[in-house]
C-alpha cells in the first residue's frame, strides 16, 4: 500500500543526513557497526559503485565522454572504481584502467582480476590513458594515512596537468580526510561524489581548489549507526532546512515594534563612515522592530539619510573622529535593547566604548575593530566577566591576534574555532569560504559561499544581519549558535543570488543588502 508517511520519513531522513560531517575515525566505526551487523562488505560496494555509476552516465553520457580512464588505488576506494569500471564498460564506455600499485586489499583485488578477464586494459601507468575524455579517482578515499610518495605522486601531477574532468570518489586522492590538508601533492577533481556522510576535510577552506563540485551519494546508513558513533565535537552543515528553521519569519498578527526586538549598533567614525551605513542596511534587513544606531555626531546625518527609519544616535567624538562616550537618548541605557553589535568602521580609538558594552548584560556581537579592541582589552578575561552571550565574527588575521594559542586557523579551521569558542566561552563565528561557528563543543559549518564575498564591507553586512537576528530572537528563545549560523547561511545565500545576476565582480556590500529579502522569498517553503 502507498504510504505517505514513509516518504515523508525518507525525505526527513535524507535532509538530517545532509547534516552531518564525520572524521575519518568516526566513518571507519559507522561502517564497523554497518558490516557488523551482517551487511555484506562486497555488497555495500556493489551498492554505493552503482550509485556512482547511475551519476557518472547522467553528468557525462557516453556521447560526451566516450573513454574514460579509471585511476585504481589497494584499498576500498580502488575497489569502488573498478566496480564503477565494469559498469561504464557494460554501457559501452571505452574503458583503460591504471592500477600502479603490486598489492591489492583481496575485495579490490578481485575486481581486478574480473575486469582483466573482461578484456577491460590495465596499466601500471598512466600514460596509456592519455586520450581518455574523462578520469575516475580511485586512489584513495578515507583511508588515506601518509602523503603521496613516488610513482603516485607523479601520477596525479601528470593528471591534473591534463585538465580533463576527473570525478574523484570519497575525496580527491591526496587530500586529508578531515583537515583537507594536501599531503604531498592532490587530484584537482572536477565534482567530488561523496560516500555517505560527508567527511570534515571537504568542507575546509585549504581543500576547496581541489574539491571541485561536492555531492554526496547517499548509500541509506541506518540512522542509527550514526548516532551511536557520534558524540563530540558535533559537526554540522548548515542547511537551508535549518538555516530557514530559525529564521523569525511569522509575526503575531497583534505585535508592535519593541516586541520585534531592538537592536543597537555601535559603529562607524569620521574616517569610516561607510561601514556604518552597511552595517544599518544588514541590521534592516533582518527584520528588526527597533533599530538604533549610536555613531559620532559628525556623521549622523549621512546616517540620518541612508537609514530613515532607524534611530540614530550621534554621540560625542574624539579628535580623530571615533566615538569618545555613548550618549544615549533619555531614559535609555544598554539594557533597553534585546542585543547590541559593536565595531564596523570604529577605529581603535572607541576603546572606551567597548569596555562599556563588554560591561553590560546584553548579548553582544563584536566585529572588525571591536575586535582589535578586545585583543588590547585582553581577549579571554575580558569575555570571561561578560554576564550575558558575546558572539565574535573574526575572520583568521584577526581571529589569530584574538586566539594566538589555538591551533593555526589556516591548517584547520575547524580544531582552531572549537578551541577559540572552549578558550573563550563565546560563539566564535571564523569567516572564510567555509565560514564555522562554535561554540562550546558543536561546530556549524556554512558549505556553499562565493569569492564575490571577498570585498570590502560584506562583513559589516554581516554583523548588522546578525544583530538584527539575535535582537529578535532573544524573544522566543532559540539556541543562539544556530542564530548565528543562519545568519551566515543567509548572507552567503544572497551573495550566491548576486552573483548569478551580477556575476562575482558585480557584488559590491551595498548591493548585498539588496538581495538579502529575495534570499528569505526563495527558500521559505522549505520551512512547510
Ligand atoms: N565507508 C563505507 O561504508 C564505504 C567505503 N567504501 C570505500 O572504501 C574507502 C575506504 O577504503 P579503505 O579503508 O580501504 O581506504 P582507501 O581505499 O582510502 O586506501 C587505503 C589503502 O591505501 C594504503 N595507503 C594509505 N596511504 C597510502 C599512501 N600514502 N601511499 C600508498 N598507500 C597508502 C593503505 O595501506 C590501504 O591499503 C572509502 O573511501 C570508499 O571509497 C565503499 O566501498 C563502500 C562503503
Ligand atoms: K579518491
Amino acid at each position: 500500500m502507498f504510504n505517505q508517511n514513509h516518504l515523508s520519513n525518507i525525505a526527513a531522513r535524507r535532509e538530517q543526513i545532509s547534516r552531518i560531517v564525520v572524521t575519518a575515525q568516526q566513518m571507519r566505526d559507522i561502517e564497523g557497526r554497518i558490516f557488523a551487523a551482517g551487511m555484506p562488505v562486497a555488497a555495500l560496494m556493489e551498492k554505493v559503485a552503482g550509485l556512482i555509476t547511475h551519476r557518472i552516465l547522467e553528468l557525462y553520457p557516453r556521447s560526451q565522454a566516450p573513454c574514460v580512464g579509471i585511476l585504481v588505488g589497494p584499498g576500498h576506494n580502488g575497489g569502488d572504481a573498478l566496480v564503477v569500471a565494469r559498469e561504464l564498460h557494460f554501457q559501452g564506455y571505452q574503458i583503460a584502467v591504471c592500477s600502479p600499485f603490486s598489492k591489492l586489499k583481496d575485495l579490490t583485488s578481485q575486481h581486478a582480476q574480473y575486469v582483466k578477464n573482461l578484456k577491460i586494459p590495465v596499466h601500471e601507468s598512466l600514460e596509456p590513458l592519455a586520450e581518455c575524455d574523462l578520469f575516475i579517482d580511485g586512489l584513495f578515499g578515507f583511508g588515506l594515512g601518509r602523503s603521496l610518495f613516488s610513482p603516485v605522486d607523479q601520477i596525479v601531477n601528470q593528471l591534473n596537468e591534463w585538465s580533463q574532468p576527473v570525478v574523484s570518489i570519497d575525496l580527491p586522492s591526496g587530500l586529508h580526510t578531515d583537515t583537507g590538508e594536501v599531503l604531498g601533492t592532490a587530484v584537482q577533481a572536477t565534482q567530488t561524489f561523496c560516500l555517505g556522510l560527508w567527511k570534515l576535510g571537504l568542507l575546509q577552506d585549504q581543500a576547496l581548489d581541489y574539491v571541485g563540485a561536492a555531492e554526496l551519494i547517499d548509500f541509506d546508513i541506518p540512522l542509527a549507526d550514526i548516532q551511536a558513533i557520534l558524540e563530540t565535537p558535533k559537526i554540522q552543515r548548515i542547511t537551508p532546512e535549518s538555516a530557514i528553521a530559525t529564521l523569525p519569519l511569522q509575526r503575531s498578527p497583534v505585535t508592535h515594534k519593541y516586541k520585534q526586538g531592538h537592536l543597537l549598533l555601535i559603529c562607524g567614525s569620521r574616517r569610516y563612515t561607510g561601514g556604518a551605513i552597511l552595517t544599518g542596511l544588514g541590521a534592516r534587513a533582518s527584520g528588526v522592530g527597533m533599530l538604533s544606531i549610536a555613531v559620532p555626531e559628525s556623521i549622523k546625518p549621512l546616517l540620518s539619510a541612508q537609514l530613515p527609519e532607524a534611530l540614530i544616535v550621534g554621540c560625542p567624538e574624539t579628535e580623530s573622529g571615533a566615538i569618545a562616550q555613548l550618549q544615549l537618548p533619555e531614559k535609555t541605557d544598554l539594557s533597553s535593547f534585546e542585543a547590541i553589535a559593536c565595531g564596523p568602521g570604529l577605529t581603535v580609538d572607541a576603546k572606551p566604548i567597548v569596555q562599556e558594552v563588554l560591561d553590560s548584560d546584553r548579548p553582544l556581537v563584536l566585529d572588525a575593530d571591536g575586535l582589535n579592541i578586545l585583543v588590547q582589552l585582553d581577549t579571554i578575561p575580558s569575555l570571561q566577566h561578560r554576564q550575558a552571550p558575546t558572539v565574535l565574527t573574526p575572520h583568521a588575521g584577526e581571529f589569530k591576534r584574538l586566539f594566538p594559542d589555538t591551533p593555526d586557523p589556516t591548517k584547520d579551521r575547524i580544531t582552531a574555532v572549537l578551541a577559540a569558542a572552549e578558550q573563550s566561552s563565546a560563539v566564535v563565528l571564523l569567516k572564510g569560504a567555509r565560514t564555522a561557528i562554535a561554540q562550546a563543543d558543536c561546530v556549524w559549518i556554512n558549505p556553499e559561499s562565493t569569492p564575490a564575498l571577498a570585498r570590502g564591507g560584506s562583513g559589516d553586512v554581516l554583523t548588522g544581519l546578525l544583530g538584527g537576528l539575535i535582537a529578535q530572537a532573544t524573544s522566543k528563545d532559540l539556541p543562539l549558535p544556530e542564530i548565528v549560523a543562519t545568519a551566515a547561511w543567509w548572507h552567503s545565500q544572497a551573495g550566491i543570488l548576486a552573483a548569478d545576476e551580477r556575476t562575482e565582480m558585480g557584488v559590491d556590500a551595498f548591493t548585498l543588502t539588496q538581495y538579502l529579502m529575495f534570499v528569505v522569498n526563495r527558500f521559505s517553503d522549505f520551512n512547510s
